[in-house]
């Protein structure tokens, strides 16, 4: 700020740092708090997908410290159970509004520049064409034959080009963390007597 003040219309000034403090708050942490807290859910419902996590931390980690982001590599099934319950809960259903920036034509609608669209990431991250079993929680879509990561393109929760989540590694790199931190020290569970509910508000606890 100090750097700036002497200019006569900086880019950065008292607004753009209050935008910038609202957008990460209301952004940054309603989004990551309510991921977590449905992976958390989720694991509890799933206590095999759990235990083969656990297994990949205890693993890479040999018990003996927290593990790194930079382990990430070497657990591609921690990896591919994020994305996965990411995939299901699809938090944001679709994205904020865009406009189109010039006349086009889409599956035979012509748009004119300026309109405003908001695209329905719900229905891609569902898709039957790109999901093996699409209502399935299933870890299976983000794995290959040898049991290694794969990225599907179908995977839009951070939505895609080049209105993109701007901190989509950041939520990445907290879930990974918290997640593989948590898992390691306790193993989630239902509370007793509670019921294991079958459904999420998709469909997809099955
Ligand atoms: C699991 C976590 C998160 C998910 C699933 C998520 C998802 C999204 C989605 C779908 C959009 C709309 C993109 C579009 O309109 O095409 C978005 C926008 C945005 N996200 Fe995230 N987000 C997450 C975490 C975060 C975090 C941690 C921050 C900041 C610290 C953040 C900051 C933003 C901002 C500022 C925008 C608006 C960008 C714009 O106006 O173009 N998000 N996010």
């Amino acid at each position: 700020m100090k750097e700036v003040e002497h200019e006569k219309d900086p880019d950065f000034c008292d607004e753009s740092l209050q935008a910038i403090l609202v957008s990460l708050i209301s952004a940054g942490s309603e989004t990551t708090v309510s991921t977590l807290k449905f992976c958390l859910v989720l694991f509890a419902h799933y206590p095999d997908v759990q235990a083969k996590v656990q297994q990949e931390i205890d693993e890479v980690t040999q018990s003996l410290r927290l593990p790194r982001f930079e382990d990430r590599p070497q657990m591609p099934y921690t990896n591919a159970v994020i994305h996965e319950m990411q995939r299901v809960l699809d938090l944001t259903s679709t994205t904020l509004l865009h406009a189109v920036t010039k006349d086009i034509e889409f599956h035979g609608y012509a748009i004119p520049k300026g309109t405003i669209i908001i695209p329905f990431l719900s229905s891609v991250l569902y898709d039957p064409s790109q999901w093996e079993t699409p209502e399935r929680f299933n870890p299976g879509h983000f794995l290959d034959e040898e049991g290694q990561f794969r990225n599907r393109v179908a995977f839009m929760a951070f939505s895609a080009g080049k209105r993109v989540c701007p901190r989509e590694s950041l939520a990445r790199m907290e879930l990974f963390f918290l997640l593989s931190a948590l898992l390691q020290k306790f193993t989630i569970k239902l509370p007793p007597g509670a019921e294991r509910r079958d459904s999420t508000p998709n469909g997809c606890m099955c």
